[in-house]
C-alpha cells in the first residue's frame, strides 16, 4: 500500500520539557491506523505538528512528495480534539466556506454537503445557525467540514467523544467506508472497542514514546494474552494456584483468570484441577482495551514494548 504520510523521529518540547521521543510511523492510503496512548501521551501534539499547527524540534514530516511547510495541506481533512465552528454562522455557509479555503470547487461542495447532511439526519438544517444545534449535531456538521473537499489524508482526534450510539455507527461506517474508497486515515480514539473493530494497524504512545507499533493482527497475537471464564461456585485462591494463572477477577460465580504469556489454551485445559465447579466455561483473546491498560500500567512491559511487524 502506497504510503501517504510518514513521520520520521519526530521530536517536540515545550520549555525545557521533551514531549514527544524519536517517534516514527506512516500513514498508507486506504487503510486506517490508529494512534492511540494515556491521556497526555503526546497524540494531540503529534497530529498538531502533522496539521502544521506546530512544527517538529526534531525528525520530518511528510506527505506524498513534500515535506514540512511544503505539505499540501488542503489534500488533508482534520477533525480537532477541541471542537468550535464559529457559532452564528449557517451550516450550509460555514462547509461551503471551509471548502473554498480548501480550493474545493463550490458546486461540487454544496453537492457533497447536501448528501452528507442527509446521511447525517441533518437535511433541512443548512440556513440554521451552528449555535443552535445540539453538541452531537455540531460534531457531524464538523465531520463533514473535515471531508468536504475529498481529503486524501483524514485526521480524527476523538471523533466519537460525545456521540450517542446510533451517531456512532454512522460515523464508523462513513470512516470505513472512506479508507475503503482509498483515503488514508489517522484515526486518535480513546474508545478501545471501535478501534479494534476499525483500525487496520495501531501505534501506542506512552509518555511520548513509541511502545506498540503493527498490525492490529499482529499486535492482538503478541501481546493478547488469552484469558479462561469460568462459571461455577469456585475459591478465588484455588483459581489463583493453577499453573500460568496470572491474576483472577471474581464476580458472583464468574470467574476470569488470565494466562500467561506464550500458554497454549488446549494443553493448559487438559491440566485443570478435577476439583473445579465449571458450569460454563470460554477461552477468549484478551481484548485491545485490556492491552491497552496492561502496557499502559505495566512498567516491564513498557520496556519490553517495541516493534511488531508494521
Ligand atoms: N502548548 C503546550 N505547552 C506546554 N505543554 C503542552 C502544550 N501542549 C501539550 N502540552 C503537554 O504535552 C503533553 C502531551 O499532550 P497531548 O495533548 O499531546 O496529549 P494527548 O495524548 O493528546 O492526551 P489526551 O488523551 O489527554 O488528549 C502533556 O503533558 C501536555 O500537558
Amino acid at each position: 500500500m502506497e504510503t501517504m504520510l510518514a513521520v520520521e523521529k519526530l521530536g517536540k518540547s515545550f520549555k525545557d520539557k521533551q514531549i514527544i521521543k524519536n517517534i516514527s510511523f506512516d500513514v498508507r492510503k486506504g487503510e486506517i491506523m490508529a494512534i492511540l496512548g494515556p491521556n497526555g501521551a503526546g497524540k494531540s501534539t503529534t497530529i498538531r505538528n502533522i496539521m502544521g499547527i506546530m512544527y517538529p524540534d526534531e525528525g520530518s514530516i511528510s506527505f506524498q512528495n513534500s515535506n514540512g511547510k511544503d505539505i499540501p495541506r488542503h489534500k488533508i481533512g482534520y477533525l480537532p480534539e477541541e471542537r468550535g465552528l464559529y457559532k452564528n454562522v449557517k451550516v450550509m455557509d460555514i462547509l461551503l466556506y471551509l471548502a473554498d479555503l480548501k480550493d474545493y470547487p463550490l458546486d461540487q461542495a454544496k453537492e457533497r454537503a447536501l448528501t452528507y447532511l442527509k446521511k447525517f439526519d441533518l437535511e433541512g438544517k443548512e440556513k440554521v445557525s451552528v449555535e443552535e444545534l445540539s453538541k452531537g449535531m455540531g460534531q457531524k456538521v464538523q465531520f463533514i467540514a473535515s471531508i468536504i473537499h475529498e481529503p486524501e489524508l483524514l485526521i480524527l482526534d476523538e471523533p466519537f467523544s460525545g456521540l450517542d450510539p446510533v451517531s456512532q455507527e454512522l460515523f464508523k461506517e462513513e470512516i470505513r467506508s472512506l479508507a475503503e474508497n482509498g483515503t488514508a486515515i489517522l484515526l486518535s480514539s480513546h474508545q478501545m472497542n471501535l478501534v479494534e473493530e476499525m483500525a487496520d494497524r495501531l501505534f501506542m504512545i506512552h509518555h511520548g514514546q513509541k511502545v506498540i507499533y503493527g498490525s492490529m493482527d499482529d499486535v492482538k497475537t503478541q501481546y493478547a494474552n488469552f484469558k479462561c471464564t469460568i462459571r461455577g461456585k469456585n475459591n478465588r485462591t484455588d483459581l489463583e494456584h493453577i499453573t500460568d494463572v496470572q491474576r483472577v477477577e471474581q464476580t458472583d460465580d464468574i470467574s476470569t483468570l488470565y494466562l500467561s504469556k506464550n500458554v497454549e489454551p488446549s494443553i493448559w485445559l487438559k491440566n485443570l484441577p478435577d476439583h473445579l465447579s465449571i458450569q460454563e466455561l470460554a477461552i477468549d483473546r484478551v481484548s485491545l482495551h485490556e492491552i491497552f491498560i496492561d502496557i499502559a500500567t505495566d512498567k516491564n512491559l513498557l520496556q519490553e514494548a517495541g516493534e511488531v511487524h508494521a
